[in-house]
């Protein structure tokens, strides 16, 4: 059954109400019978990647039966698997972490539980993945040849995430949510914005933020600028990085910036020469990279021709953003072949918004196509103001747990992320929108009371 979507495209419906056939082979129905250490186990995404002592795809004992992360036991696969994972029969690893998990996995009906669960040992850990080979895999997997060994996360909970709250945020919890994120190991955290108050009242204390994360160090955090006064006010309140922002779409540049799409370049020119004499870094983002809630659908080369003018006026980095989140692979690849002819690669990061749920497969195939650079927002918050009916970012756990458990590295601790998205959840009184925190937060939750 088909009907229009909010974006007022065709869309496909019904499909959840037919979820119970498709959560039977994930094996949901044994949940609220497993421990602790089973569902750990089972849901982190190291735990699951293939080991060399498995005889499947992730496999793991629970409760005196094998389940496979591939949802398939056959032989046809175990041979596909064999072919395409041929390191997963290399020699045992022998380290205590991959005993521990063997223990656990093999426990059956005599388990007991290994040390503090919410300790990030539980965690896929890097230096572990690659002595297993998974850099080797990366390379040399034919589905996987070409993806980045090391992707930055652009963490943009704090910004995006925040900036369509309706209750105003206090500046101390904004300020907290900062410093929790930037002890989580992420690189960049993009703090806030200098727009109109009008525009973006959530926002209107940026200047009191960035002087109360002043004093942290060791991290990048840059501000979203419109305009010659909102530069002139982040330098003031001590920004030392700065993002600006055009859109592919006409229609949406006057709704959310009050200006045509060759007007917010122009502007975009007069930041870019004010921060090059400060040496100030300056991000571009192009939004509607794939649609508009007014126009429909942005053609590629709209999105190429705002990318390389961003480029061309000296932005370091270019971020292209799916602000609607109606993009699916089959329309993100030949959007972001046309930025990429225009554009180096890693000159480029991903921003998908996660209204369809797409956002994981565009990553991935972002990835593939040689991007390594992706914005997230913790616990998956976020929306714009000006584009109705776009939810959330993709969320930042759900981002390192798909990264974990391909062995790329991303420097962040996913444990305390979970515990960072549960600390901003319950400050806004609503659920997560990560799939990963919900499960491995309980799981979290349920082990700190062992
Ligand atoms: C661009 C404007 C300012 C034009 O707004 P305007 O009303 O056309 O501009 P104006 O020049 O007439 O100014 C109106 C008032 O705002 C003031 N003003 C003007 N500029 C600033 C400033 N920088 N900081 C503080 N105040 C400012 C200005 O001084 C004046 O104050 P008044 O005299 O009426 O008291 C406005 O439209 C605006 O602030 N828009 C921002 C909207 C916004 O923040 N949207 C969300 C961010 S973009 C986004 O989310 C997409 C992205 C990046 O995440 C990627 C994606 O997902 O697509």
């Amino acid at each position: 059954m088909y009907e229009l979507n909010i974006f007022g495209f065709v869309s496909s419906v019904g499909s959840a109400s037919r979820m119970s056939s498709l959560e039977e082979p994930l094996g949901f129905d044994k949940l609220p019978s497993m421990n602790t250490i089973d569902r750990i186990q089972r849901f982190s995404s190291g735990a699951c990647r293939p080991r060399s002592d498995d005889m499947g795809m992730g496999s793991c004992r629970i409760d005196g039966m094998s389940w496979s992360s591939s949802n398939s036991c056959s032989d046809d696969y175990d041979e596909y698997t064999k072919e395409t994972f041929p390191w997963k029969r290399q020699t045992m690893d022998g380290s205590p972490r991959a005993n521990t998990c063997r223990r656990a996995c093999n426990l059956d009906n005599n388990r007991i539980p290994y040390g503090n669960i919410c300790e990030s040992s539980y965690f896929p850990d890097h230096d572990e993945l690659e002595s297993r080979g998974s850099q080797d895999f990366l390379a040399t997997n034919k589905f996987l040849k070409g993806m980045p060994k090391l992707v930055k996360i652009v963490e943009v909970g704090p910004r995006d995430g925040l900036q369509n709250e309706k209750n105003f945020v206090p500046t101390t919890i904004k300020v907290e949510l900062i410093r929790r994120l930037v002890s989580c190991g992420l690189s960049v955290v993009e703090a806030t914005s200098f727009v109109s108050p009008k525009w973006v009242p959530q926002l209107s204390d940026a200047k009191y933020v960035m002087e109360a994360v002043g004093d942290i160090e060791g991290v990048r955090l840059p501000v979203l600028i419109p305009n010659m006064k909102g530069f002139e006010a982040a330098i003031a309140a001590g920004a030392k990085e700065i993002g600006v922002f055009a859109s592919a779409s006409e229609a949406f540049s006057k709704a959310n910036i009050n200006c045509s799409i060759e007007e917010s370049l122009s502007r975009c020119r007069a930041v870019v020469r004010g921060a090059k004499e400060l040496s100030i870094p300056v991000r571009g983002y192009v939004s509607c990279a794939i649609a508009c809630p007014d126009e429909g659908p942005t053609p590629p080369s709209k999105v190429a021709y705002v990318a390389k003018e961003l480029y061309e006026m000296g932005c370091f980095e270019i971020s292209i953003a799916d602000t609607t989140g109606v993009g699916t692979p089959g329309t993100v690849v030949p959007m972001l072949e046309a930025v990429m002819a225009v554009v180096p690669s890693e000159k480029l990061a991903v921003h998908f918004h996660d209204t369809y749920g797409q956002s994981l497969p565009n990553i991935l195939i972002s990835l593939q196509m040689g991007i390594s650079t992706i914005d997230s927002s913790v616990a998956g918050l976020g929306g714009c103001p000006y584009a109705k009916g776009a939810t959330g970012n993709v969320a930042t756990e759900d981002v390192v747990y798909m990264l974990d458990g391909l062995g790329v590295k991303t420097n962040v601790d996913l444990s305390k992320l979970i515990m960072v998205g549960d600390f901003i959840t319950k400050q806004l009184g609503r659920p997560s929108g990560s799939k990963t925190a919900i499960v491995l937060g309980r799981a979290m939750a349920d082990a700190s009371k062992m």
